[in-house]
């Protein structure tokens, strides 16, 4: 695991004014083969310093690695708002809105919406949050390709970026473990994973994040959860968004967690590589 020089620590002072923007009209749903700046929208977030902000942090890694229960848990354990794009282009689906036809049938086929309609989405989701005093964010599912890495950089600073990896043979399965409770729209995970160790390498189990009782029933699946589906967005990821791992590497934000199981026993290990292993008592300790 790479050893990150300084990990920015929450911040107790909380920042508003965060991002103003404004937006764009949209042409096209699906991303083009080549980007230019032409349709880029136009955003202006304040870069502050971050001893007046709370955390900036980006979560990466391959579609059912566990980005979102990580992020959203840190995002609790920090005060900071955990934005997942994949959450807002689901919300825009279900709201049946002018693009959400066109919307269904990229995120269908395992493709990736235009940066255009992300930034639109991302810009939205920031304002309300400021409006509503939030403050620094963790972002999950963005940026994922080297564009909109750029696009990010230039308008806001990343404190961190957090790359969650796990072994290729149980990542398929977990995905297609993954549910959604229709009702409270909170994810969970149905798949027993148990791969047994062999040639030298550790077995490893993760249980089930099951929901509470009243959530069983509801569960759906993810329409863009077929076996087919979760493959070609693995290559995707593997094509357009392992660069972005680069992206960041090549500027010493990049903090690599390999996951050694399930929630119980990566969720300290991930606080220690944090520097946050004692954050929690602190918290409760100050309370
Ligand atoms: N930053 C993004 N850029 C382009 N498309 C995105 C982005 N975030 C989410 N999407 C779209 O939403 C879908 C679901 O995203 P997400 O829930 O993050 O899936 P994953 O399981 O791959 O983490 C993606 O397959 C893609 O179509």
């Amino acid at each position: 695991m790479a050893a990150l020089t300084r990990i920015s620590r929450p911040s107790s002072i909380p920042f508003s004014n965060i991002t103003k923007c404004l937006y764009f009209s949209t042409t096209s749903a699906a991303q083009p083969e080549t980007t230019n700046n032409s349709y880029l929208p136009n955003i202006n977030f304040s870069r502050k310093d971050p001893k007046d902000r709370n955390v900036q942090w980006v979560f990466l890694g391959v579609p059912g690695v566990g980005k979102g229960t990580y992020a959203s848990r840190l995002s609790t354990l920090l005060g900071v708002p955990h934005i997942a794009t994949g959450d807002l282009v689901r919300e825009e689906l279900a709201s049946s809105g002018p693009i959400s036809q066109q919307l269904a049938e990229i995120v269908n086929q395992g493709k990736l919406v235009s940066d255009e309609i992300i930034f639109n989405l991302l810009s939205k989701r920031l304002i309300a949050g400021e409006a509503k005093g939030e403050s620094g964010f963790i972002l999950d599912g963005f940026p994922r390709t080297v564009k909109q890495a750029e696009i990010l950089e230039g308008v806001t600073d990343i404190d961190l970026v957090v790359n969650l990896k796990l072994r290729e043979d149980v990542l398929v399965e977990k995905c297609l473990g993954r549910r959604i409770c229709s009702q409270c729209g909170k994810n969970y995970n149905v798949a027993s994973i148990n791969v047994k160790g062999e040639n030298g390498n550790p077995g490893m189990s993760m249980a089930p994040l099951l929901p509470p009782a009243q959530c069983m029933s509801k569960l759906i699946t993810r329409a863009d959860d077929t076996e087919e589906v979760v493959k070609e967005r693995l290559r995707i990821y593997n094509d357009k968004s392992q660069p972005v791992e680069d992206f960041y590497r090549s500027r010493g934000k990049l903090l690599e967690f390999d996951l050694p199981g399930g929630i119980p026993a990566s969720w300290p290990r991930l606080l220690e590589a944090l520097n946050l292993d004692d954050y929690e008592e602190k918290r409760s300790a100050a309370a």
